[in-house]
């Protein structure tokens, strides 16, 4: 576990980088600090690893503060991975990788073995491994520096802006990756970013830091999409929040109606009926006693969807009705964008009953 206490960094020139920061970053989970450009991010994240010194109080490492441990040492357990990777130009991808654990004793031909199981955890192949970082795409090259800073197996990773660098198909790709490794590894990871869509993909817990280096709010993105702290962080969060909010809800509990789903010799009971075949794969939607049937768009499997990819497919049905279906492209049932929506308002007034 990673925690501030009341840190503070205040450089020579007077500037105040971070003021009275506390914040407690779990074991095993991400946490991102996000925020507009001077909040402090980076500062923050460079205390962890003595990059920075606090010029008030102390950041503490599974309870010990780091002022009182050598660099060194401290920065064995901890990963460090920055925007562009910062990987060695002249040594072979396998050998960027590999100087880790040949710096720790390993063996050259052990160092090297590792440095291959790590380049294939991250998603790249035994051919990259022996080019030149300048002949990797972007996006492979800060695969490298994944790879690298997992080299020691730390149990702590520190990411500043891993992904900016990158088209946003590539990143967004890269964030997969990032929770697909999470997933296995359960790092602690503290990552910095300035989009707060990404802090909100990526982190257990979102640290919300606004200028002059003060903490606005430390949640749950959900939390944070469903009751931000102030003006500052609703501003910074953006305008669609209630939409965004619907990707943490799961497809699972929508009620789904399944009186409208008729087969192909059926009489139609209502204006828009989803006519599926003996199978119950979907044929199309029919409007009133029409012969011809309009595309149902995309479905939505409630196993595995989120409430946003539903009211998404309702939006774009002509019924104007998101089609449920299972794994296997069954009509599982439908539903509009209306019940979408009284489903979240039942949703969040259950929980405003539960919460304490
Ligand atoms: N060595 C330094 N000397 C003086 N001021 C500094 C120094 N390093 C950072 N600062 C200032 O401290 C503040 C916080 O900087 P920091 O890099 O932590 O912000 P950030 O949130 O990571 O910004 P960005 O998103 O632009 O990278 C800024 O006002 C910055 O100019």
């Amino acid at each position: 576990m990673i925690r501030f206490e009341a840190v503070g960094k205040r450089y020579p020139d007077g500037t105040t980088a971070v003021d009275h920061l506390d914040l407690d970053v779990p074991a095993g989970t991400l946490t991102v600090l996000v925020g507009p450009s001077g909040c402090g991010k980076t500062t923050s994240l460079r205390m962890i690893n003595r990059m920075v010194d606090p010029t008030e109080g102390r950041v503490l490492v599974d309870g010990v503060d780091v002022a009182t441990r050598r660099a060194h040492d401290l920065r064995r357990g901890i990963g460090y991975v920055i925007q562009n990777a910062g990987l060695f130009p002249h040594r072979t991808v396998l050998d960027n990788v590999a100087t880790v654990p040949r710096l720790l004793g390993a063996r050259r031909s052990v160092a090297r073995k590792r440095a291959g199981e790590l380049l294939e955890l991250v998603g790249l192949t035994a051919g990259q491994g022996d080019r030149y970082p300048a002949q990797l795409s972007g996006g492979q090259q800060q695969r490298v520096g994944v790879a690298r800073a997992l080299a020691a197996d730390p149990p702590i990773l520190l990411m500043d802006e891993p992904f900016s660098a990158v088209d946003p198909v590539v990143r967004a790709d890269l964030q997969r990756e990032l929770l697909r490794l999470q997933g296995e590894l359960r790092k602690t990871i503290v990552l910095v970013t300035h989009d707060i869509e990404e802090a909100i993909t990526l982190g257990d817990k979102v640290a919300v830091l606004r200028p002059g280096g003060v903490l606005a709010q430390y949640a749950p993105p959900a939390e944070l999409l469903a009751r931000p702290a102030d003006g500052f962080v609703e501003q910074f969060l953006g305008v669609d929040r209630g939409v965004r909010l619907l990707s943490f809800h799961p497809g699972g509990d929508l009620p789904l109606r399944r009186d409208n789903v008729i087969g192909e010799a059926d009489t139609p009971v209502e204006a828009w009926c989803l006519v599926v075949d003996a199978d119950e794969r979907p044929l199309g939607w029919r409007r009133g006693g029409e012969a011809s049937l309009l595309p149902i768009g995309h479905g939505f499997d409630p196993a595995t969807d989120t409430l946003r990819a539903a009211l998404d497919a309702a939006m774009l049905s002509p019924a104007g009705h998101a089609v449920g279906v299972d794994g296997s492209g069954r009509v599982l049932g439908t539903a509009s964008a209306e019940s979408i929506a009284e489903h979240v308002r039942a949703v969040h007034a259950a929980r405003q009953v539960a919460a304490p």
